[in-house]
């Protein structure tokens, strides 16, 4: 049997989805992937799973899209699991830029010229060169393989077209890995680093597995389901906090106003987000706003925390 306040979600959230999915006409689906433009611009789904398991799925929620950004939250924590804090920090900081995620500006002006935060792309291209493995296919593997053990879904796997047409595409990204590889930030050759970076960018997921791993971020890694720490608290504490500061990019402040939750997006127009101790939230909206987040899914968001007083400020 459902919770109250899930049953209560479950008889809104056809009404909110509905209202927000109208806002779709209003932004654009990413093209500087080119195979991303592919994605359906009407589309809105969500998947809610609770700590008894218990689901809400709504919309368009089974619809496949890549992790994109939101895979760089658990990069940050597989490196962290790998190196430990102070190594990972020593060549990344822990400051919002309000710049585009994509910016390379403050790399240059700034010094030590190291990235200003692990979810910036430049950031998480310094993290991907940390995943521990004898070679890119290793680590690349290793990601994919903790990703599977938080989504309980042994099946995810890379999206080989979007990988494709994002290594064939990614002059910006190039261009800022060998920027890092020249300050000293990367380990290891640049283009692997890459290959590593645009094959967790690329794991095809769908609403119900971002919101299986968000539940283990819901509960500091535990799995409450089955008992299972999978990781450690801090680690997971290290994130939530990246996630409140600069998981919907440039758009961070105001998403910490209007709906005050932890969350990463990515730009294939996925969100995941938390209610701590509480829920796990997948969400896709491929209609992007200017700041690159789902212009839908953030008013979706909007709905369901103003109603139900989720906002941790
Ligand atoms: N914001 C995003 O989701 C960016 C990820 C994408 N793979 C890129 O590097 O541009």
């Amino acid at each position: 049997m459902l919770a109250p306040e899930m049953n209560q979600i479950k008889k809104m959230l056809p009404l909110w989805l509905e209202s927000s999915k109208r806002h779709c006409s209003n932004g654009k689906v990413a093209s500087y992937i080119p195979e991303l433009s592919k994605s359906p611009i009407d589309a809105l789904g969500i998947h809610i799973v609770d700590s008894n398991g218990h689901s809400i799925s709504e919309g368009d929620a089974g619809l496949s899209f890549t992790m994109q950004s939101i895979s760089k939250v658990f990069t940050l924590i597989l490196a962290l699991m790998d190196n430990g804090e102070e190594a990972v920090f020593d060549k990344v900081g822990m400051e919002p830029t309000g710049d585009n995620f994509n910016s390379m500006l403050k790399l240059e002006l700034v010094q030590p010229g190291i990235p200003f935060n692990p979810l910036i792309n430049a950031g998480a291209i310094a993290i991907s060169s940390m995943i521990a493995g004898k070679d890119a296919l290793e680590k690349s593997e290793r990601v994919l393989s903790f990703l599977r053990l938080l989504s309980n879904n042994s099946s995810l796997n890379w999206d080989l077209d979007v990988y494709r047409s994002e290594s064939a595409t990614a002059n910006l990204n190039r261009s800022m890995a060998y920027f890092l590889k020249d300050n000293g930030v990367l380990k290891g050759e640049v283009e692997h680093v890459l290959d590593v970076y645009f094959r967790h960018c690329s794991v095809s997921v769908t609403c119900a597995d971002i919101a299986q791993m968000a539940l283990i971020l819901a509960h500091n890694g535990l799995n409450p389901l089955t008992g299972d720490v999978l990781i450690p608290r801090r680690y997971v504490q290290i994130a939530k906090t990246f996630m409140t500061t600069c998981g919907m990019y440039n758009a961070s402040g105001e998403f910490a106003i209007q709906v005050g939750l932890p969350a990463k997006s990515g730009v294939s127009g996925g969100i995941l987000t938390i209610v701590p101790g509480r829920y796990g939230i997948g969400l896709v909206g491929p209609s992007l706003n200017r700041k690159g987040n789902s212009i839908a899914g953030v008013d979706l968001l909007q709905s369901l925390s103003q109603q139900f007083d989720w906002s941790l400020f």
